[in-house]
């Protein structure tokens, strides 16, 4: 289910700011050369994400799911002077790919890029996150917005990619659920009754939920 008419996501993306051409030649590659490109934020997402942390400006930063390092870019976009954005993928085969773009950003020196199960990885990190963007496994969002939480400051974001699943969240009930669609439902439903966190679910793209813990 797409949940912008064409024409406006097509007018959308023309009143946005562009792509850098770092960005462009990786969505490029991504495309021809890596499969499941869909997975990739893209120029819209990107861009918002990208506003998302020059209005934060964090100063540490935990991605979950890197894929080929698109929104990790943008994301570092807003980063303080000094900043540091850790992103964790499990997929090793991406790793020379995606390591070419992180060297060849301007944040090369800033991004700390880990090849691992962020279930084990997580766990294991000792900062204070200003922003934690979630876009691994469906199955998992419950269990790392409940390991990230606490190493969230009061006041920090977090942002879930995915929520709204191409409308799959809204189904018919008498069509069987799947396993993802029901962790989204879950995850979904969890975040909105719990009073840690403020929460907006903005339907751009496949649905983001913005989460500010209180
Ligand atoms: C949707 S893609 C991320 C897209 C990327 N954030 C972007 O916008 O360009 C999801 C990524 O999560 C990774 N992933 C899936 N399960 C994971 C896990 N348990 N730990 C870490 N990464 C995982 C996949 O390998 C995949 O590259």
């Amino acid at each position: 289910m797409k949940f912008l008419a064409e024409e406006i996501e097509e007018y959308a993306v023309l009143h946005t700011e562009n792509e850098s051409e770092l960005l462009k030649s990786l969505s490029r590659e991504t495309h021809a050369n890596i499969l499941n490109p869909r997975m990739l934020s893209g120029h819209l997402q990107g861009r918002f994400l990208s506003m998302i942390s020059k209005m934060i400006r964090p100063e540490t930063i935990l991605e979950i799911g890197t894929y080929t390092g698109y929104s990790a870019i943008c994301l570092c976009e807003g980063l303080r002077d000094g900043g540091k954005l850790i992103t964790i993928d499990v997929n090793e085969e991406l790793e020379i790919f995606t390591r070419k773009f992180f060297s060849n950003s301007p944040y090369a020196e800033s991004i700390d890029y880990r090849i691992g199960n962020a279930l084990d990885i997580i766990p294991t990190l000792t900062n204070t996150f200003d922003l934690v963007f979630i876009d691994a496994d469906k199955i998992n969002y419950s269990s790392y917005f409940n390991l990230c939480l606490e190493k969230v400051r009061a006041g920090g974001f977090l942002i879930a990619d995915n929520v709204l699943w191409s409308g799959k969240v809204i189904q018919q009930t008498d069509i069987r659920i799947d396993k993802d669609t029901q962790a989204l439902l879950d995850f979904n439903q969890m975040v909105h009754e719990d009073n840690r966190v403020s929460n907006v679910l903005i339907p751009i793209r496949d649905g983001l939920m913005l989460l500010q813990k209180i």
